[in-house]
């Protein structure tokens, strides 16, 4: 549905995007992550076809962002990061407004906003000011406007931030049945453990060039090369924590009063080779986990010093 190639922006002098590619399936939410100025913006409005790109290629439903910017525009409906709401239309006539720019008739509209209401959350405040809403609330109609025209795909620029955990959360929701309602989304986020409870995959950006892409899981898996194994034993935990480090692919070993932490760099055949060996030298093993990374530690991963190559 979203196809990029060696696509690259410069302001000026400066290279804001270098060279990226990114494809993203129908129906998938992908969550576009990066530290503040990597491009998610730049990128995201040329998907929205309101920047030209220097050179390289976008497309959205197979039509090229520069050659069918009209086709393109039928196609996505999109949510930038800072944006306006007329303060002295209700909420209603809001939609109506946005729903008459894009050519739906009266009749048409009269059905399509109650729902678009219900959708976001909204119904009890279809006859308030957009003036008097709060941000979270403003939020959500502007998720309702990029949806008048029906769109196949969703492009929206950071649409939690700035709102508190409950606002957030009530955004995610949204986002699911989108989701279910066969939208592709794109989304950026600074907020990377909502973003894992809610995306397939994600594309981690930094200085302009993208460093990582693909599901979540793989990412993390990816990225595990050492792995986090938190052991709790009934008795004997020194006597065990000293065994270990023998053991193969265990390279370091600490334990306190929550148990033994091994770092461990096998894959899931030796980690439980590794749990045979100790229930079979007598251990009672009361529990043994690895440590889950959530997005937070794959992304800081990704991007710390630069040393990301391997994973581009
Ligand atoms: N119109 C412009 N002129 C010059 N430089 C620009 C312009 N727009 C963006 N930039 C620069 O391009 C880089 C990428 O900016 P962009 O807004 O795409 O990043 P971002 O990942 O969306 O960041 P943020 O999370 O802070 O919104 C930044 O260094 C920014 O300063």
């Amino acid at each position: 549905m979203i196809e990029i190639q060696n696509l690259t922006k410069t302001y000026g002098n400066f290279e804001a995007l270098k060279s990226v590619n990114l494809s993203i399936d129908k129906g998938t939410v992908f969550g576009f992550v990066g530290p503040n100025g990597a491009g998610k913006t730049t990128t995201m409005s040329i998907l929205a076809t309101l920047l030209l790109p220097t050179s390289g290629t976008a497309k959205v439903g197979g039509f090229d962002v520069t050659e069918h910017p009209h086709e393109v525009r039928k196609k996505i409906g999109y949510m930038p990061d800072f944006f306006g709401v007329y303060d002295q239309f209700k909420t209603t006539e809001y939609l109506h407004f946005y729903g008459a720019s894009y050519g739906i008739a009266r009749p048409e509209r009269e059905k399509l906003i109650p729902q678009l209401l219900d959708l976001v959350n909204l119904s009890d405040k279809k006859d308030s000011y957009v003036d008097s809403l709060s941000r979270g609330m403003k939020q959500r109609l502007c998720l309702a406007r990029c949806l008048v025209h029906d769109p196949d795909v969703l492009i929206l620029d950071e649409p939690a931030s700035g709102l508190d955990p409950r606002a957030r959360i009530e955004m995610r929701e949204i986002l699911k049945e989108l989701k279910l309602m066969g939208k592709t989304i794109i989304i950026s986020s600074h907020i990377l453990p909502e973003l894992a409870e809610m995306v397939d995959e994600i594309g981690v950006i930094e200085h302009g060039a993208m460093v990582a892409q693909g599901r979540v899981s793989d990412i993390q898996n990816r990225l595990r090369v050492k792995r986090v194994l938190h052991i709790r034993v009934i008795d004997r935990a020194e006597e065990l924590a000293a065994r270990i480090r023998d053991e193969a692919h265990v390279s370091q070993v600490f334990s306190d009063a929550m148990g033994i932490h091994v770092q461990f760099t096998g894959g899931d055949a030796e980690q439980s080779i590794l749990l045979g060996n100790i229930i079979a030298s007598g251990f009672q093993v009361i529990s043994y986990n690895e440590v889950q990374s959530n997005l937070e530690d794959v992304f800081l991963e990704i991007t710390k010093g630069g040393s990301h190559n391997e994973l581009a």
